[in-house]
């Protein structure tokens, strides 16, 4: 402004001494503005910072507002009455629950390893050799079979009419095996109780007189074997409503198969191989034994 009008006071003296007093006035008047100026700038300057102070001690409080949130947040107890837990008991639970299951774990692991030594040298005993994941172990008289597994006294009964009253060392790990629903192969000497073996398995877990179909299939390999065993088995479900068949040559004779059901079907694998292909024997339920 100054620049843009300067022109027009060219050439213009201004006798300061004549005009001495309204000089002082326009001088002290740009000394006040001067020093309004000043003030307004350092109030500016002031208030600024202000402001950035201000700011600073609002973010400090927003802070601490949070950093208590955390540390005491909704865990804050009401006069004994706290309505959620705090972080820390929270953390002592979970630590003391962990601590807990890791105990039980333990114990029941030791147990399980106790358990397995006592099997090893109860084998080693019975001269029983196993191999296979987590066997389990192997029966130590007839009685275990009611206490572990629920078997009917029906059929202990009949085992101590037949002077039945320790199991041989297959029967002891066979029996087991076969209940857990297993596959089991096993080898042992002639006359050492196999078919009870597997007849007693048979025995506990098929439905007596059951109409659907046949419900579990002995395949031996001789004719001879195949009444031998179907004796054996008759014997040991003596009195109870098994219906226990030997796949015989009249049987074979009849014209439709479909319909046949019994409990435990013993045949040679001729024989049954014809009665299947001609006869249309339903197999689909059965539990198979090779008896060999
Ligand atoms: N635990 C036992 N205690 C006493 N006698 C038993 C026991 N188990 C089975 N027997 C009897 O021993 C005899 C022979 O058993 P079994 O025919 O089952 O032997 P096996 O091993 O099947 O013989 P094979 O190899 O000839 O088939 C049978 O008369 C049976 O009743």
């Amino acid at each position: 402004m100054e620049k843009g009008t300067s022109f027009l006071f060219a050439g213009v003296h201004f006798n300061k001494k004549k005009f001495s007093t309204d000089f002082s006035r326009f001088q002290k008047k740009k000394e006040n503005d001067e020093l309004v100026e000043n003030l307004s700038l350092n109030e500016n300057r002031e208030s600024d910072e202000s402001e950035e102070e201000e700011k600073d001690e609002e973010k400090v409080r927003v802070k601490k507002r949070k950093r208590k949130a955390v540390g005491s947040g909704p865990s804050e107890s009401v006069e004994g009455f706290s309505v959620f837990k705090s972080s820390k008991s929270v953390e002592a639970t979970v630590k003391e629950e962990n601590e807990k299951t890791e105990k039980k774990l333990s114990q029941e692991k030791k147990k399980f390893y106790q358990q397995q030594e006592r099997d090893a040298l109860f084998r080693k005993e019975h001269n029983i050799h196993v191999a296979g994941n987590t066997v389990p172990s192997p029966l130590t008289d007839f009685e275990e079979l009611s206490s572990r597994y629920g078997c009917k006294a029906k059929l202990l009964r009949n085992l101590a009419d037949l002077g039945i009253k320790q199991p041989t060392p297959i029967q002891r790990q066979a029996i087991p095996i076969l209940l857990s629903g297993r596959e089991c192969f096993a080898c042992a000497p002639t006359g050492s109780g196999k078919t009870l073996a597997f007849v007693c398995p048979m025995l506990m877990k098929l439905k007596p007189a059951s109409k659907d179909g046949v419900g579990a299939v002995i395949l031996c390999p001789t004719r001879e074997l195949a009444s031998q065993t179907i004796r054996e088995c008759k014997k040991f479900a003596e009195g109870s409503k098994f219906c226990i068949k030997l796949m015989t040559k009249q049987l074979i004779r009849k014209a439709d198969l479909s319909k046949f059901s019994c409990d435990i079907l013993v045949s040679t694998p001729l024989r049954l191989k014809l009665a299947i292909r001609k006869k249309k024997l339903n197999l689909s339920r059965q539990v198979m034994i090779f008896n060999v």
